[in-house]
């Protein structure tokens, strides 16, 4: 049987990468989508700005919408503090259990807890299934029309306190119209845009961090 993009993206991963060395995973994914087949990850150059605004903060407890194989999972979890969490969601199963083999090459497992299923699902059942009170960090990078809904749901959930940081991935491209509106007017949020390209290509994207004012 055909192998899928993701399957043949792991097995890059468990041939170019050092197992137990993150770095080495960020490194032959970012290598195999500009050689061999473009995917939907972060990318290299949205992936620092990712980079600077988790060490910036250093949270603790960190929320992930969208696994896809895990590629900006591992970035995150890289550079999180020990005791940090790291809870990913993921509703495709076939993709969480390739982000799961990606994951684990990383030596990161500790750090991260992949949820199957839903955001509107579980993002209501986190505080008393998952032992989570509110997020310092959440990473949106999962269907677009899900961002503005999912953030309204987090709010609605009590999983956001002042201070807490959404970031979010192709705010231009796909785009994020509704949600960019949302965090740009609401008294709420003070957000703030990050100018950067779609990953692997010369396209405008751009990552929008936005702190909730409580
Ligand atoms: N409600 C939900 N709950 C849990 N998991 C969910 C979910 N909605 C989607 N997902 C998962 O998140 C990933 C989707 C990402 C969409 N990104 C994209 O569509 C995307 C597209 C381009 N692009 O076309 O250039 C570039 C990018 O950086 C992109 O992130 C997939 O793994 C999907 O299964
Ligand atoms: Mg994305």
């Amino acid at each position: 049987t055909q192998s899928t993009r993701p399957q043949r993206l792991l097995s890059a991963v468990q041939k170019n990468a050092t197992r137990g060395d993150p770095c080495s995973v960020v490194k032959a994914i970012d290598q195999f989508c500009r050689s061999k087949e473009w995917a939907m990850n972060v990318g290299d150059e949205k992936g620092c700005i990712l980079d600077s605004v988790v060490s910036e903060l250093n949270p603790t407890t960190v929320l992930e919408l969208g696994t896809y194989c895990g590629y900006s999972t591992v970035r995150i979890a890289n550079l999180l503090p020990p005791h940090a969490k790291l809870i990913t969601l993921e509703f495709n199963p076939d993709f969480a259990a390739i982000a799961r083999q990606v994951i684990a090459w990383s030596g990161l497992e500790e750090k991260v807890q992949l949820v199957e299923g839903a955001s509107g699902d579980l993002i209501p059942k986190i505080k008393q299934d998952f032992g989570v009170q509110t997020f310092d960090l959440v990473f949106l990078d999962h269907w677009k029309d899900r961002y503005l809904p999912d953030t309204k749901l987090m709010e609605a959930c009590g999983l956001l306190r002042k201070g807490s940081i959404l970031l979010a991935d192709n705010v231009i491209c796909p785009g994020t119209p509704d949600y960019l509106e949302y965090v740009r007017s609401s008294p709420r949020y003070e957000s703030q845009y990050f100018k950067s390209h779609l990953e692997y290509t010369k396209v405008e994207d751009g990552l929008e961090k936005s702190v909730f004012l409580g």
